[in-house]
This record gives structure tokens, sequence and C-alpha cells, in this order.
């Protein structure tokens, strides 16, 4: 069994991992932006050997919040990684504010793909808050004493207010709800003052009041603090109107845009290179009819997924 340390320390993944060893340099400045805080050109990846996704051209400026849609095993994920330099691109270019992806990570807030804690776990929330702070250190606290300590305090009390968690937050998080275990881990992610939040699939596991909630708080923080985010999302529907941009993923391509540009039925018809119908319904959700079968086989994570979309087989929410 882990030691309850061993198990905060694994909650506290969202603390941005060390890069990779860099590839080359760019051989020549982006075109894309002055300075943004994202820019891929003619980015590629492959994972054992299989190329994922290509030619995916993006940027991403300061306080844009943008998903990454694309079915099951696509490469949603492996987008994410990317951008931390745990993954080489295989070709392109993939700049992360203005450096090479990895080297900027002290400037990323990150929230990996998850379930939830474990009930019987007993580390409160503002201790899963703080390790996003000093989780990358074992035993001794960043600043034991003094001044750095009571800012760093002052910190973690902020982005817990932030978030919205301050009833529950000195409770054992094993004992929060799933949406309140999202917001904590938010905070955690947020308590570095990150310029870019990285946020791999947050709404999993929530209902749909907490989807909208724990979207709404994104969205807030995205544009009044002016954070950069992207979010992997299976369904883009909780977070179509709070969205400047998607990328949607497919083993056809990449496309880029508004929601309204790229999540259309010519689009995704290119895409997955089979006709593919988006449907709007009255109340302004999307649904896409006609999407091929997931590259890869769905989880369990998944299994629950098909009650948001329409009842049929290869017919899904958008995303
Ligand atoms: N280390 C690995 N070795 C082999 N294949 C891998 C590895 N990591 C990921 N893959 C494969 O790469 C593909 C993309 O995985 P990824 O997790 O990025 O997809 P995703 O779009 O996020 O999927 P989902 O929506 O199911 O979370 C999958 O087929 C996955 O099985």
């Amino acid at each position: 069994m882990l030691h309850p340390m061993a198990k905060a320390r694994t909650a506290a993944e969202g603390t941005v991992p060390p890069p990779r060893a860099p590839a080359s340099e760019p051989p020549a400045a982006l075109t894309v932006a002055d300075d943004p805080v994202i820019a891929l050109r003619g980015a590629a990846v492959r994972v054992a050997g299989r190329a994922l996704w290509s030619g995916v051209d993006l940027c991403i400026g300061a306080g844009e919040f943008v998903a990454v849609l694309g079915p099951n095993g696509v490469g949603k994920s492996t987008m994410i990684k990317v951008l931390l330099g745990m993954l080489p691109a295989a070709d392109g270019e993939v700049r992360v504010l203005g450096a090479r992806p990895g080297q900027a990570n002290h400037r990323i807030g990150y929230l990996p793909q998850r379930r939830s804690f474990d009930p019987s776990m007993r580390i409160r929330g503002v201790d899963v808050v703080r390790l996003g702070l000093d989780g990358d250190r074992w035993g001794i606290p960043l600043w034991p004493f003094g001044a750095r300590r009571r800012a760093a305090r002052r910190r973690i009390e902020e982005v817990i207010e932030l978030v919205g968690a301050s009833t529950y937050a000195y409770r054992p998080i094993g004992t929060c709800s799933g949406g309140e275990q999202q917001r904590l881990l938010i905070a955690q992610a947020l308590v570095r003052r990150p310029e870019l939040l990285l946020l791999d699939e947050p709404l999993d596991s929530l209902d749909l009041p907490n989807q909208s909630a724990v979207t709404a708080l994104i969205s807030r923080i995205c544009h009044q603090e002016n954070v950069a985010v992207v979010m992997v999302a299976h369904d883009v529907n909780p977070i179509l109107h709070h969205l400047d941009r998607v990328l949607y993923l497919a083993e056809g391509g990449a496309a880029s845009g508004t929601p309204e540009e790229v999540i259309t039925s010519p689009t995704l018809t290119r895409l997955y290179g089979t006709p593919v119908e988006v449907l709007r319904t009255s109340a302004g959700r999307l649904a896409v009819i006609g999407q091929p079968e997931a590259p890869a086989l769905h989880t369990d994570r998944h299994a629950d997924r098909h009650a948001v979309g329409p009842a049929a087989g290869g017919d899904h929410a958008a995303g």
C-alpha cells in the first residue's frame, strides 16, 4: 500500500514534469503571431511508431480559451504531453511561452487526466493545493519560516477562494465530491500564477451542473487573469459558449478555428474522409452524426459518455 504522502505526491501530478532533452531549435522564427503563448506549425507526433496527428497549425494568445477535441485515442492527451516537452514532435515547429516545449514548464499549470481521489485519502484539500508550490520536494517545506512562508500561505488561501473551495479545503480530500476535488486541483494548478493552463479532461466524471460550474470557473480565470487555457474535452457542449477556439483532431488531419468554423459538416467530413453531419439542437447543443468508430478502443473511463450524445453507435455529442 502506498504511504499517504506518496499518494499525495501522486496527487501532485499537476506539478509540471521536467522536460526531456530538447530537440534542435526551429530553423526560423514563427510567423503565426508576435508573441503567442503556444505556436504550432505543421506539427506532427508519433507514438510507439504510429503517426497520431500531423499538419497541426495553432496559435494561442494570452487569455484565450481553446479546447482540444476529437475521438478517443486520436492523441488529445498526447498533444498536452508534446506541449509539456514530455514527448518530442516528430515534425514541424512547437513553441510554448516563447521557448522549446519543456523549457518554460515552471510557467505552466497542468491538470492531468484522472478520475478522483480514493475516499480513504486523509490529506486535506489545502495540502493538495500546497503541493502545487512544493510538490516536487520531499520532507522539507520549500519555505519553512518567514515572509516567504506567509506569502505562500496567502497565495494558497487566495487560489482556494478564487475557485470557491474555502468551505471544504480543510477537509480530507477523499471526503470531497468530484466537483469539489476538481476545483481544488484547479487551485493547485493555479497556485504558481501560471501563464498557461493545460487541462486534460477536467470535466471527466462530473455531472452536468458541475461541468457547467467548473467550465464557468475556468473561463473566468482565463479571461480575468489573462491565462491561456488549453482544455482537452470529450464533449464540446458544456464548454461551447466559453470557447474562443477549438483544435479538432482526427485520424485524417486537424482543423483549428472558432467552434462555428470547425464543427461543421464540411470540415468534419473532410477530416474524417467520410460523410459526417453536424446538427445543432434548439438548445444550441451540437451533435456529430456519422462519425466513424474511434481509432482506439474506448476505455471504461468513457463508457458512460454516450449518454450525452445521440443514441446510435458512431454518433456523439460534438467533440
Ligand atoms: N506509451 C504509449 N505506448 C503506446 N501507445 C500509446 C502510449 N501512449 C499513448 N498511446 C496510444 O496513443 C494513442 C493516443 O493516446 P491519447 O491518450 O493521446 O488519446 P486521447 O485522444 O487523449 O484519448 P482519450 O479520448 O481516450 O483520452 C492511443 O491509441 C494510445 O493507446
